[in-house]
């Protein structure tokens, strides 16, 4: 038995399907998906575009409920959201009346924490996500990397059980793209927090995910499942990348050709 099948299941989804109902025809977007989430994984999900990533991960954060089966967190039914679910969109959706800090802030302040609390929350995910000379600044002063940096940190200020990224990195160029990369790598090691992940960069997906999960074209499937330890090598690997060897390159064309199917 690995160490991953020794862990918890956080999420468990079971049997899902989800149809959404149009003025023109129902759109079935995803058709019996079975997925366990097991905490500290970082489970990330690959499959060609309106294949139904979104509609899973709002389906885990509890924007929609599915049309049959169920998805549970730690055994109970997902009914809506829940600061337990952070969720980081591909475009920050931050407050641009308020500053960096006080975005980062917002939910301990939502969830009346006392004030001595919110601010070492607001200080210690600041200094987390490299924007510690920033917190006074309006968010529409920061760079698009700097934004999501925010839309990181104000997420992971609830200290959320589980982190949903939908496509995180898919507006930054490439060398931001690279370096949030091993944030968001560091930072799952630090907090051992447990995250899913979409995105539609395969080499992304290897780097980042102990388990990449390929689904197939609409109706969304759950085709193959890898358990992965590139990401390890990466933090042991003094430039801080994931080695490209034979095992890489193997896995990587296998998943070109099931999404490329
Ligand atoms: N609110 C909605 N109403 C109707 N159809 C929808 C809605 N949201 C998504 N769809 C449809 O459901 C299917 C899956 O969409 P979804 O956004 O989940 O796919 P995706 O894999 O995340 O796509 P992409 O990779 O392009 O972001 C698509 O056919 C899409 O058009």
């Amino acid at each position: 038995m690995g160490k991953d099948e020794k862990r918890e299941v956080i999420i468990d989804v079971q049997n899902v399907s989800l149809t959404y109902e149009t003025n023109t025809k129902p759109i079935t977007a995803l058709e019996d998906i079975n997925l366990q989430i097991k905490k500290g994984e970082f489970l990330c999900v690959l499959g060609p575009s309106g294949c139904g990533k979104s509609t899973l991960l709002k389906i885990i954060a509890g924007y929609i409920i599915p049309t049959t089966g169920s998805c549970l967190m730690q055994g109970e039914p997902i009914k809506g959201p829940d600061w337990h679910r952070g969720v980081v969109f591909q475009s920050p959706t931050l407050y641009p009346w308020m500053s960096v800090r006080k975005n980062i802030e917002y939910g301990p302040r939502v969830r009346s924490l006392p004030q001595d609390e919110i601010k070492r929350i607001g200080q210690h995910y600041l200094e987390q996500v490299g924007l510690i000379e920033f917190g006074d600044k309006a968010t529409f002063e920061l760079s698009g990397g700097m934004k999501q940096r925010v839309a990181l940190a104000r997420a992971l200020a609830n200290e959320p059980e589980v982190i949903l990224m939908d496509e995180p990195f898919g507006a930054l160029d490439a060398l931001t793209r690279v370096n949030m990369q091993t944030l968001i790598r560091n930072i799952w090691k630090d907090t051992k927090s447990t995250i899913f992940m979409i995105t539609h960069d395969i080499d992304e997906a290897l780097s980042l995910g102990t388990k990449v999960v390929v689904m197939s074209k609409t109706p969304g499937k759950i085709l193959k499942e890898f358990s992965l330890d590139f990401t390890y090598t990466a933090m042991t690997n003094k430039n801080g990348r994931v080695k490209v060897g034979e095992e890489y390159i193997k896995i990587k064309e296998e998943i070109v050709d099931i999404i490329s199917q």
